[in-house]
């Protein structure tokens, strides 16, 4: 059985986060497709040519996904993943993730749009920006990272453009997801939403 699980939406939405609970509501695998480009780009930094080492991508070049979570490293993913080559390299992957039996939950920025445009069930979660940043900054002061808000908000909103604006793969809704605004939510409220639109799609489980 395939049931597949789109969760979209911009960065520090809370899709993750959604996406993890749901994959452990379901007892559906969970992809953080975000990581993959996040992989690219820490490389890309280290001097590798970024569609090179899309091509060359290893389950291990993920595998520490707290060191790939930096302002930085989210920067450079979404330089390379406005890149139709990096972007090509990485989709028959993340393709057949989607459809493996079992169930899927894939969180990122195309997934109802590009990556299974087929998916049983499309979220596309969003918060405002401001509450992103609260939200993305109190997480990084918790582990140790030295920021501040602005700067929080700045990247935010600076990889917001970005992945919006690319020709190839932007940030968008699809047309058929369901959309879900948790500005006012707490992570309890906004899990149960998602469920609940999970459950009415369809799910087993
Ligand atoms: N509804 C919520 N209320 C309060 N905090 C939340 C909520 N949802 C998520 N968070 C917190 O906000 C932060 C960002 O959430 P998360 O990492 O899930 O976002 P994301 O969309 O996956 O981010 P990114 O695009 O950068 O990968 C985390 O610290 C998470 O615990
Ligand atoms: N399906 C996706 C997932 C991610 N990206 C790009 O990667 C950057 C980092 O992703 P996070 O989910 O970890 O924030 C993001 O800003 C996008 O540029 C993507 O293009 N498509």
């Amino acid at each position: 059985m395939a049931f597949t699980i789109a969760v979209d939406g911009p960065a520090a939405s809370g899709k993750g986060t959604i996406s993890r609970r749901l994959a452990a509501h379901f007892g559906f695998a969970h992809l953080d497709t975000g990581l993959l480009y996040r992989a690219v780009g820490r490389q890309m930094l280290e001097g590798t040519d970024p569609v090179t080492a899309a091509r060359a991508l290893t389950p291990e070049d993920v595998a520490d996904a707290d060191a790939l979570r930096s302002q930085a490293v989210g920067q450079a993913a979404s330089k390379v993943a406005a890149m139709p080559d990096v972007r090509a390299a990485l989709l028959d992957f993340q393709r057949a993730f989607a459809r493996r039996a079992g169930g899927a939950v894939l969180d990122g920025r195309d997934i109802g749009t590009v990556i299974c445009p087929e998916a049983e069930a499309k979220l596309f979660v969003t918060a405002s920006t401001e509450v992103r940043a609260e939200r993305r900054f109190r997480e990084l002061a918790a582990k140790g990272h030295e920021t501040t808000l602005a700067e929080v908000l700045d990247d935010v909103m600076a990889r917001d453009a970005r992945d919006s604006a690319r020709s190839d793969a932007p940030l968008k809704p699809a047309p058929d997801a369901v959309a879900l605004d948790t500005t006012q939510m707490d992570i309890e409220a906004a899990v149960a939403a998602a469920i609940d639109v999970v459950q009415k799609a369809g799910a087993p489980g």
